[in-house]
Parts: structure tokens; sequence; C-alpha cells
């Protein structure tokens, strides 16, 4: 038996790191996806290995289903019925099981993924034989969301075994889930992020639960709905960083300057309403169409000031802003920043992934 789900990646138009202290923000998922395969041995197999293969970064991982057990099942049930936080003590009991795997030194901060996929793996299916492939469009560590199409790709995979999930009719040769079941998904995929992420604020996995364009603020998702062509350019500065560090750092600057962090993140919060008004506001003629844009580039110019003050910017983020305003377009980092993807809106642009 052997299942395949996807989910994407994503796009922060307006309002990351702030979103993480109560700001509202504005994503939208792209099309670029994590894909993981989950299969079953047959009885005939008659092996106990859980197996984890990390295809983009060629690195496999195996464990005996009972040395997991050993390992967890003294921690108390290993069957949350609800989504559940995995706890520091079991972080720690499951990080040994990972160190045993000796991954490589330059690839050692995917540790934190692999932590995520025996918490869920687990806590969804419990102590289980099976071959777990993960493969992905998205760069990981660029700012894409590649940690939460993650965590979301491979929940879908272990929920759809449930009895208790009913996935809907074919969506082009996919099932989907329910919307109770997708708030099921992405309560899970919360939890893995929170391994991945430390503190995250849960709109990477929702925009990559939920898909098109979502505002979000403090666990609650609207969707917009929008005519106006959105037309953005990532370009990919392949430095590499640390979401969970990043966003650490923000929090140490808001307690080393709470009012002025406080200032910082209320305009956030305003910016990123602004741009869910002018997105979705219904677009008449060609004049206002203009008007629009001019609104939405100086907004996204705005954001990325307010990103500077929060210490997220690097000099790789600089060099794209000041080439692409040698053309007058407007650019903001987008995800964790610290290097990473900087998106660029105009009105003339190609969409295109570029790097
Ligand atoms: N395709 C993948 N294969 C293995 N691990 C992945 C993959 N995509 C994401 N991850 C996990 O997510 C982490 C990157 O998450 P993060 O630092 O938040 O960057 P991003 O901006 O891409 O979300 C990786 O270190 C790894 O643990
Ligand atoms: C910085 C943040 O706002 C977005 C992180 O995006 P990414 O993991 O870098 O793709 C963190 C969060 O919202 O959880
Ligand atoms: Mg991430």
């Amino acid at each position: 038996m052997e299942v395949k789900a996807r989910a994407p990646g994503k796009i922060i138009i307006a309002g990351e790191h702030a979103v993480v202290h109560g700001s509202t923000a504005v994503a939208a998922c792209i099309d670029l996806c994590t894909s993981v395969s989950l299969r079953f041995p047959s009885d005939s197999d008659n092996n106990d290995t859980l197996k984890l293969h990390f295809k983009d970064v060629a690195l496999e991982f195996s464990w005996s289903v009972g040395k997991v057990k050993e390992t967890l099942s003294h921690l108390g049930s290993p069957f949350p019925s609800t989504p559940t936080s995995c706890s520091v003590e079991t972080i720690k009991c499951i990080a040994v099981l990972v160190e045993e795997q000796n991954i490589p030194e330059a690839k050692i901060g995917l540790a934190s993924g692999v932590i995520a996929f025996l918490w869920l793996y687990t806590s969804i299916l419990g102590f289980k034989p099976a071959t777990v492939v993960v493969t992905s469009d998205l760069p990981i560590g660029a700012g894409l969301g590649s940690s939460a199409a993650f965590c979301v790709s491979l929940t879908a995979a272990l929920l759809s075994f449930l009895d208790s999930v009913s996935l809907d009719t074919n969506h082009q040769g996919w099932l989907t889930f329910g919307e109770s079941d997708l708030d099921l998904l992405n309560k899970w995929a919360f939890e893995g992020e929170k391994i991945i992420h430390g503190k995250p604020s849960g709109l990477d996995n929702t925009v990559s639960t939920y898909g098109n364009i979502i505002k979000f603020r403090s666990g609650k998702l609207t969707r917009i709905k929008s005519n106006m062509p959105l037309k953005m350019l990532i370009t990919n500065t392949k430095v590499s960083r640390n979401t969970k560090a990043l966003v650490a750092g923000v929090s140490e600057r808001t307690l080393r300057h709470p009012d002025a962090m406080s200032s910082v993140f209320n305009a956030v919060d305003s910016i990123s309403k602004e741009l869910a008004t002018v997105i979705e506001s219904p677009t008449p003629d060609d004049l206002s169409l203009t008007e629009k844009e001019g609104k939405l580039e100086e907004l996204i110019e705005m954001n990325q000031g307010l990103l500077q003050c929060m210490g997220v910017s690097h000099a790789s983020i600089e060099t794209v802003l000041r080439t692409t305003l040698k053309y007058k377009l407007a650019s903001k980092l987008t995800g964790a920043g610290g290097g990473g993807c900087v998106l660029t809106v105009t009105a003339n642009t190609a969409i295109s992934n570029s790097s």
C-alpha cells in the first residue's frame, strides 16, 4: 500500500516576523511543492524497519521500529489522538535516535526535520515499519516555506491512512481533504513547524494547507479573493540561513527594545491590513489598477524598511534591492530573511521563479 501527498511552498507578501508577535500577515502559495510518499511493507517483507529518505539532500535514515517504540513509549501514550506538541523531554529522546544516524556536519541543520518526522509519524500512525521518501521543488532554507511544505505533505500522507479521515473526490488526479480534516492536518503540521522553527506563527503551514492567498493573524485565517494581476519575481540570494535563529533574534531584540519593537509590529500590522484591502478591492478600470499597483509597491518598500529595523535583512538582500530599484521595482525579503529569497512586485514583470 503506498500513498503520495504534496503541499506547496509560499511567499509572504507582507508581515513576516511581525506575525510571530501578533501582527497581521498576507501570504500566497506558489507552484513549487514538496512531495512525500509513504509505503508499508507487504506481510511477506517481514521487516520492522522505519526508513526515511530525503532524496533532494541524499540523506537516508533507518530505525528499528522496536527501538523507536522503546525510546518513545516510556514517555506515556505514543498516540495523542489530537494534535499535541512534542515536549522538550521527548525532543531530547528523539534527538538521540537522530544523532545515532550520524548526519554529516554540513547537513546537520536538517536534523530538526528528522525529529519532526519521527514525532509526527509515531504520533499519528504509531510504531509501524514503513518507507517514507521526501522530494521537493523548493529550495530548503530560502524563505519559501520548505519546512511548512514538508510538514504539511508529511502529515497529509500520514492522515490519509486513518479510517476517521475521508478524502474527497478527485482533483486533477489528486484526492483532497474535507474542511474539518484540513483543520486537523494544519494543526498537526503546526506541531512539526514548532520543532523546526521554535516559535512559528502558523502562517506558513496554514497557507500551505489552504492554498491561494490568505490574511493571517494570531492563528486566524481569512481567505483573500483577488482579481488583481499580482505579478512577482522571486530572486534567490542563495545565502543559506536558519529560520529558527532569525526568529529568535527578533524576539531577543524585542526584549531589549520592547516599546520600539511594539511600534514596528503595529506598523507592519497596518501595512498588511492595507495591502490585503488593496489586492482584494475590485479594479473597475486601468486608472484604479495603476493606483493600486502604486500603493502595493509602496507598502512593500515600507515593509522592507521595517524588516531592516527588525535586523533580518542581509547584504545579499540589499544587493537585490539596489538592483531592482534601478528599474523602479519594489522589493522586499520574503520569509525569515538573513539571505534566502527576495520578492519583487511590478505591474509589468513576467511571473517567474528566478535565482
Ligand atoms: N525537502 C526537504 N527534505 C528534508 N528536509 C526538509 C525539506 N524541506 C524542508 N526541510 C526541513 O525544513 C528545514 C528548513 O526550514 P526553514 O529553516 O524554516 O527554511 P524555509 O524558509 O525553507 O522554511 C530544513 O532544515 C529541514 O529540517
Ligand atoms: C519569519 C516567519 O514569519 C516566516 C518564516 O518563513 P520561512 O520558514 O523562512 O519560509 C516565521 C513564522 O511566521 O513562523
Ligand atoms: Mg520554514
